[in-house]
């Protein structure tokens, strides 16, 4: 009857008939919506009628029932982080998400807790849920994916395992080593450029490097409209998580992943895999032999895609904003870097190793850390697949989803002292006497909860040491031979946006708009990159 009326309403506004289509559309989503909220409300009032005492305690938001969900569609991930800050005394809470529960954790202690329970308390489920809702598989291929204990053929941790070692030893060093060609060319762009919009100049550098690496000379991503697709797809990620009518109500991302499954399935078609990284087959050939279709794998190397370039593209930008805005740190690291990495031939070739950087920099090794730790947004997801006891003292239900937010370990005073929300370049350095009066300083010893940027032990981002190398080249390469202003005369922090969950690293709402000029006595245009071979892994801090 509410539908009829509906239509009933939109048939009297005197409106043409693809307008009225339109409205009609509109109002019946708008119905689906609304009842979709009235079912949620009445499992909300039943299922909180059934709090356990021995759950953490509940943080309730202004608005009942709804008010986290909210919060989180406007802050994004962040939101998880701001509630851990408002509420310090609680090692752990829970934010009532109205059909679940989502359990924050805030102490490292609590971070062992959760390794030791790591078969209940487990990162697997998402990947299921990513291949559904995010990449849109359905079917069987979903049941193949799923993890065994859900009573899956564990497909998606199959791809995972396949994929992990290929990005160390020698295959990460090809790929590395084909980013740095495909980097250089951009620096030589920028001479004679007079302004240039900073995060779309990293977004379109990172984008064209990393998928040449990874997918070959057919690589899809070289075509710029299906690049703009992904990009359109990646920054509004977060409406497809809903799986509502995802062509309506998510129309921006699911067009975008439509249009790049396409072209990954003619690149496939066109055996673009065969001549790739070790990556791209290790996916393809698990893919095929568990008996995923062409299309199904190009749905699921979208999401690989994903995890590529989302975090990469807005780290590389923070590390050139932070670094151009402190005028005496950049000073430091250029000469650390003229000084340790630098070597000119005698034709003027000017050459930056990257094995170089990562030996001998380290002043620019802890300045890459302490950026990673002060900008992420990280918050490391877990399922929880059964009823169990945290700590011997916290329940958790089958179920409910378990966070742990970098904003409120990794900046906490019991890790990193009173310093703890001020950024120290040197913090992951330690003192070491020289002998010379001069303070020497080298990495530190790891601690839980040092730097979550790259995810918690054991499901940490293997992908660590390929973005550490490319962005950290990039890095290099810029600082050496351009000088950075920006256009609005001020360093001030621009805005981020927050409709891309899977980034954890702040991409940009807007253009940031920036001088470029090239760097006196650097002028010249004959630059390279160099890689030893068995130097790609960076010895970051994780965890
Ligand atoms: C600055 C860049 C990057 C950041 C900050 C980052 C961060 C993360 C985080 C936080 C996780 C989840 C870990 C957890 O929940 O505990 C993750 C997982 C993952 N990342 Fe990255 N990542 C980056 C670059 C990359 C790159 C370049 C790749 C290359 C393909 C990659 C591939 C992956 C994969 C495959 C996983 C899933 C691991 C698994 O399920 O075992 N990441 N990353």
């Amino acid at each position: 009857m509410y539908i009829s009326g509906l239509f009933i309403a939109s048939s009297k506004l005197k409106l043409g008939t693809e307008q009225n289509k339109y409205l009609s559309v509109m109002l019946i989503t708008t119905f689906i919506l609304a009842l979709g909220l009235v079912s949620a409300l009445g499992y909300a009032i039943y299922h909180g009628t059934r709090h356990d005492p021995r759950e953490p305690p509940v943080i309730s938001s202004g608005i009942p029932f709804i008010g986290h969900l909210i919060g989180i569609a406007r802050h994004g991930i962040e939101y998880i982080g701001l509630q851990t800050r408002k509420h310090p005394p609680y090692p752990i809470l829970s934010l009532d998400m109205i059909a679940s529960k989502i359990h924050v954790v805030a102490s490292p202690g609590l971070i062992y807790a959760v390794q030791r329970n790591n078969k209940i308390i487990s990162f697997d489920p998402l990947l299921t849920i990513v291949a559904k809702q995010v990449a849109g598989l359905q079917g069987d291929a979903l049941n193949i994916i799923r993890e065994v204990e859900s009573e899956g053929h564990g497909l998606g941790r199959e791809i995972m395992n396949a994929m992990i070692p290929t990005l160390t030893g020698k295959s990460l060093d090809k790929m590395t080593h084909q980013i740095l060609r495909s980097l250089r060319p951009f620096f030589d762009d920028l001479d004679g450029i007079h302004t240039v919009d900073l995060y779309d100049w990293c977004r379109h550098a990172i984008t064209v490097s990393s998928t040449d690496a990874k997918y070959g000379h057919l690589n899809p991503y070289k075509d710029r409209a299906t690049a703009d697709e992904f990009w359109s797809f990646q920054s509004n990620f977060s409406l497809l998580l809903a799986d509502l009518f995802p062509w309506l109500t998510a129309r921006k991302a699911w067009k975008g992943r439509e249009l790049v499954v396409s072209a990954m399935t003619q690149y496939y078609l066109l055996g673009g895999h065969e001549n790739s990284s070790d990556i791209t087959l290790a996916l393809f050939n698990t893919a095929r032999d568990a008996g995923l279709s062409i299309e199904e794998t190009a749905r699921l190397e979208s999401i690989v895609t994903i995890a590529l370039l989302s975090n990469t593209v807005p780290a590389t930008f923070w590390v050139l904003f932070d670094l151009y805005s402190r005028p005496k740190l950049l000073g430091s690291i250029r000469e650390e870097i003229e000084h340790n990495v630098l070597r000119v031939t005698a034709h003027g070739l000017h050459i930056v190793n990257l094995s170089d950087i990562r030996d001998n920099c380290p002043l620019l090794i802890s300045t890459f850390q302490e950026i990673l730790r002060t900008r992420t947004t990280a918050a490391s997801m877990r399922i929880v697949m059964k009823d169990v006891l945290l700590a011997q003292q916290y329940f958790l239900k089958a179920g409910s989803i378990l966070t742990m937010p970098a904003e409120a370990i990794g900046r906490s005073p019991n890790i990193w002292g009173s310093s703890a929300d001020e950024f120290d370049e040197r913090r992951y350095m330690k003192s070491v006497s020289s002998g010379t009066g001069i303070e020497n300083k080298t990495r530190d010893a790891r601690r839980v909860g040092g730097l979550m940027t790259f995810g918690v032990p054991p499901t940490l981002c293997p992908g660590r040491h390929l973005a550490s190398g490319e962005i950290l080249g990039l890095a290099a390469m810029m600082v050496l031979q351009y000088d950075l202003f920006p256009a609005s005369g001020v360093w001030q922090e621009p805005r981020r946006s927050s409709l891309s969950l899977v980034s954890v690293m702040g991409p940009l709402k807007d253009p940031f708009n920036t001088i470029v000029r090239k760097r006196e006595g650097f002028e010249s245009t004959s630059w390279e990159f160099r890689l030893e071979e068995g130097k790609g892994n960076f010895p970051l801090q994780v965890g």
